[in-house]
């Protein structure tokens, strides 16, 4: 039977709580067997350590291991972790997107987050605010645009609509507030268009556009950056929402929530996410 691995994510969060309440919800989905990875070292509940990070680091590599080795493992499902704490224990990524795609040699990838209302890939993932203008780029661009619209497809069954966002204010506004959509988003969306696998508009004005995506009248939006995209998933999406990593020869999502130190141990973290997290695994596997 296809499986599907499921990272429990640091230990003092509140992944192995949002783990067990999915698997206890009699909401996932039949014809799947679930493999649980990482250990519950004893770690106290919102405080993340060397030996939470190491568990949720070694959950990260035993699945990468048995992702290449077995067939069977079809697709892989992470609980969150600690970007800080992972990286004090010398993890060199920025967020696991990266890790998965530099662990299976994938130059191409891209971060989506996907929802009931909307769905949002993103042209930049985790970097500074002030580097997002200058690592903006027409190929760049292009390659997210190809990967999300791949996405849109087989999720919605039909040539997507994806509306490319400006990077300033009013898009620009004619060049009066910035140039990058001249200069950089029109060619990409016009090179997107050009491929003919999706019906790219935009640069669309950045504070307008999310209104119209979540009225149905996009099936996806290609964001520049990061919180550009993901405040209005999240406000909107919260309990659906689910990050999936574009690219990958095996699936990988995750819920669109973090470790919530704050209220780990407590017993109230809500399993939506993660349970549509595992069925998105499910469904692209
Ligand atoms: N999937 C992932 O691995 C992932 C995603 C986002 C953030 N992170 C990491 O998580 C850490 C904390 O990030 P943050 O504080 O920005 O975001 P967060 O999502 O952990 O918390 C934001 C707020 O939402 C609440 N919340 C989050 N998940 C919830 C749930 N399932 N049920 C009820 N309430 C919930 C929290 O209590 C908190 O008030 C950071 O280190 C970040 O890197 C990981
Ligand atoms: N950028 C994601 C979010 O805000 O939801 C989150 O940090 C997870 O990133 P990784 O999947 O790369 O760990």
């Amino acid at each position: 039977m296809p499986r599907i691995l499921i990272t429990q994510g640091d230990p003092a969060g509140i992944g192995p709580e949002v783990v067990a309440k999915a698997l206890d919800s009699g909401q996932l989905p039949s014809g799947f067997d679930f493999q649980i990875l990482g250990s519950a070292v004893a770690a106290t509940p919102g405080r993340p350590d060397d030996a939470s990070a190491l568990a949720a680091l070694e959950a990260l590599e035993e699945s990468v291991r048995i992702l290449k080795s077995d067939a069977d493992a079809v697709a892989v499902v992470t609980a969150p972790v600690s970007k800080a704490t992972l990286q004090r224990r010398g993890f060199s990524f920025p967020g696991q997107t990266e890790f998965f795609a530099e662990r299976f040699g994938c130059n191409s990838f891209a971060m989506c987050l996907s929802g009931a209302t909307m769905s949002v890939g993103l042209a930049t993932i985790h970097i500074p605010l002030a580097s997002v203008p200058s690592s903006l780029t027409v190929s760049g661009i292009v390659r997210v645009g190809l990967l999300l619209a791949d996405f849109a497809r087989r999720r919605f069954g039909r040539q997507p609509r994806i509306a490319v966002v400006g990077l300033n204010p009013h898009a620009g506004e004619e060049g009066r507030f910035g140039d990058e959509e001249t200069r950089i988003i029109t060619p990409a969306i016009e090179a997107l268009n050009r491929t003919e696998t999706g019906d790219f508009s935009g640069p669309h004005v950045p504070d307008a556009v999310f209104r119209q995506a979540a009225r149905g009248e996009f099936d996806a939006v290609l964001a520049m950056y990061h919180d550009q995209g993901l405040i209005p998933l999240k406000l909107l999406d919260f309990d659906t929402g689910v990050n999936v990593t574009l690219g990958l020869p095996k699936p990988r999502t995750s819920p669109d929530h973090g470790t919530a130190f704050d209220i780990a141990g407590k017993g109230i973290a809500r399993a939506d996410s993660m349970i549509h997290a595992i069925k998105l695994a499910c469904e692209l596997a």
